[in-house]
């Protein structure tokens, strides 16, 4: 399930990587030997709706021209359609990877009991945020989060992490669509680190008005989210704020985002280098999309994360070749299905994405970068490891970090 258009089109970029994976493993003779593995793609839009019916007439119409069981679902990419498509595939007994899902709320095993996904969930960024407060000794935060589902999951893991680390959470504000009432309690509340949950457009509205009351500058630190686009501040058509407001508001604040592609030069499983990976993908992506960037081609960002899955798939497929008969796969077969869960969660390899491996709840772990803006430009300042706890910082001035941010009395920021 690729999604060309809708609120995400991440299948633009995501279905030619997953693609090229396929290519890869059919040409393996180690890999599912004597079979060959077909992928019939299908754009949900990103609608809950779409996906569930192509899920129903996969299984049950065959009028897309299989004339068999499905095997595996790879996809869906929007959160919304996995939590839809998601929660329903269990009752088939049939497996669920995802590349491009991020919702928290599908790391639930009792409602996605078949769900994996080679994209971390969104609260893989907390315990990156909860390091950076403690290395400053910022005790005292506040989250600012737009009513949806995955910023307020994300909170409740944050404000969850923080009383496990002794950090107060003084005020927790949300709002849906106009941030001002929340932007002025932030301000009387004096609060000084900011933790901002919340989609762009939103993201515009935020800093507008902290920038007309008066709520940015050096005294205030501002933590988002870092996949928004390179120069999202500066698209001020829909605020009532100008580029250079934007410009003072938003210096300086720090963004977390996982890590896509790997900053290794390895070879992969696919013996291929995740480099030549991306020339490859460019490549591809430049005939198909003629008249865009390949940045701005939906899910390039995240296109790792399908070829990767891809491969997953199929090194799970090649361990249950061990144990079971693939050609006895029907969806009543839960005996199987449970062989493949198990197989799942065995599977590990070194992608393009970085190392791959599920958890219980099946989802996959990664790296989460920190950046600062700078003068309007976005410097990679830290990449941090939740499962070892290690911090690099990629900047040596860093080093020490005591010289971060050249603020000249860090003690006014942890009150
Ligand atoms: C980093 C982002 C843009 C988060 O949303 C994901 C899509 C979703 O969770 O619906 C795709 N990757």
């Amino acid at each position: 399930m690729f999604p060309q258009t809708g609120e995400w089109a991440g299948g633009e970029a995501c279905l030619p990587a997953a693609l090229k994976a396929l290519n890869g493993v059919n040409q393996r003779v180690d890999v599912l030997p004597g079979y060959y593995l077909n992928l019939s793609a299908y754009d949900t839009r990103c609608s809950p709706g779409l996906g569930t019916t192509i899920l129903y007439e996969l299984l049950y119409n065959k009028t897309f021209g299989i004339n068999s069981s499905i095997l595996m679902l790879l996809g869906p990419a929007c959160s919304p359609v996995s939590t839809a498509v998601g929660e329903a595939a269990k009752m088939w007994n049939l497996i669920v990877l995802s590349y491009g899902s991020s919702s928290p709320a599908l790391s639930n095993r009792v409602r996605f009991a078949t769900f994996f996904r080679t994209h971390p969930p969104a609260t893989l960024h907390n315990p990156t945020r909860i390091k950076f407060f403690q290395l400053f000794n910022w005790k005292r935060i506040a989250i600012l989060i737009q009513t949806e589902e995955v910023w307020q999951s994300t909170a409740e893991h944050l404000e969850q992490l923080a009383r496990e680390n002794n950090i107060h959470v003084a005020v927790r504000q949300l709002f849906d669509n106009d941030p001002s009432h929340a932007i002025s309690n932030l301000k009387k509340d004096d609060i000084r680190i900011i933790v901002g949950l919340f989609y762009e457009e939103k993201a515009r509205k935020v800093f507008c008005q902290a920038y007309q009351q008066n709520y940015f500058g050096e005294g205030y630190v501002w933590w988002t989210i870092g996949w928004y686009a390179d120069n999202w501040f500066l698209k001020v058509n829909d605020i009532d704020c100008t580029e250079e407001q934007m410009m003072k508001a938003v210096e300086g604040h720090f963004t977390t985002e996982i890590q896509m592609l790997t900053d290794s030069t390895q070879e992969t499983i696919s013996n291929i280098t995740p480099q030549s990976f991306v020339a490859d993908l460019n490549s591809s992506l430049r005939e198909l999309f003629p008249y865009k960037s390949v940045e701005s081609v939906g899910g390039y960002v995240e296109a790792p994360l399908a070829y990767d899955a891809t491969w997953a798939l199929a090194l799970a497929l090649n361990r249950s070749l061990n144990r079971t008969n693939l050609e006895k796969w029907s969806y009543d077969n839960s005996q199987m299905k449970n062989i493949m869960m198990e197989d799942m969660e065995n599977t590990q390899f070194f992608g393009v994405s970085g190392f791959v491996k599920f958890d219980k709840q099946g989802n996959r772990m990664s790296k989460i970068v920190v950046e600062q803006l700078r003068n309007g430009v976005y410097h990679r300042i830290a990449r941090f490891d939740a499962q070892t706890g290690i911090i690099e910082w990629l900047r040596k001035e860093e080093k020490d970090g005591k010289r971060c941010w050249n603020y000249k009395n860090t003690s006014s920021m942890d009150r």
